[in-house]
């Protein structure tokens, strides 16, 4: 039965969506957010400025948490060159379920490796996992208090390097007044807000993307 809204998001690709394109993939998960059921997806708007962000850097190792549907995974991975890795954690099984069959219309399953498992568990076994050294960019959009716990681990398991770009979705809707707090003003980071509005809606939200200095 379509009994969860990711079922529907899956189910409204599955139908409007070509196999194997990306972009089609996309458009069809926001004009059913737009017009069907709203879903807290990146969105189009704020989807853009990711897609500057990932295309200005041309990033090799991505770090994604919350995979939620796969929607700003199709979008990020869609934009890696050939030889690049995206990882995304995502600790709901049903969420994750759906996220892959996304993942896989779009054709891009060999770009990218999806985790079921919370952060916490396993971004200290980035390196013996996945032979992760450290990552060009991370999309922070999983549960909002816990974007600085997870920074400050990332940091402590030393998988930033100078010029790692974090991007963090939802800096103002719903909001993470103490990562902000800790990017904005920690020596470590050079923060930039990118002011947008949340996910098909008029209300204000933005990314802010840091650079890690090292
Ligand atoms: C325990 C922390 N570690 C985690 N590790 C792996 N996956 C995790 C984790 N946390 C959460 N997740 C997953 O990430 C996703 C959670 C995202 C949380 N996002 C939001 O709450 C959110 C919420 C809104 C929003 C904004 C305005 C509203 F009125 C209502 C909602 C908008 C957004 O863009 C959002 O991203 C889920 O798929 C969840 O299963
Ligand atoms: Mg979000």
């Amino acid at each position: 039965t379509w009994s969860t809204r990711p079922q529907r998001i899956l189910r409204a690709v599955q139908q409007s969506a070509t196999r194997g394109d990306p972009r089609s993939v996309v458009r069809a998960i926001d004009q059913f957010c737009r017009h069907k059921e709203w879903a807290m997806n990146v969105g189009d708007e704020k989807g853009c400025i990711l897609d500057s962000v990932v295309s200005e850097l041309n990033p090799s190792t991505v770090l994604e948490l919350g995979t939620y549907c796969g929607y700003s995974t199709v979008r990020i991975a869609s934009l890696l060159p050939p030889h690049a890795k995206l990882i995304t954690l995502e600790f709901n099984p049903d969420f994750a379920a759906v996220a892959r069959q996304v993942i896989a219309w779009a054709g891009l399953q060999g770009k990218v490796q999806l985790v079921e498992g919370a952060s916490g568990d396993w971004i200290p076994k980035m390196k013996e996992q996945f032979g992760v050294k450290t990552f060009d960019l991370v999309f922070l959009d999983h549960w909002k208090d816990r974007y600085l716990p997870d920074t400050k681990l990332m940091e402590e398991c030393g998988l930033l390097r100078k010029g790692s770009i974090l991007l963090a979705d939802n800096v103002i809707c719903p909001g993470t007044p103490d990562y902000l707090e800790y990017v904005r003003n920690s020596p470590r980071y050079k923060s930039q807000y990118f002011k947008s509005h949340l996910e098909y809606t008029k209300a204000e939200d933005g990314l802010e993307k840091s650079v890690f200095l090292g």
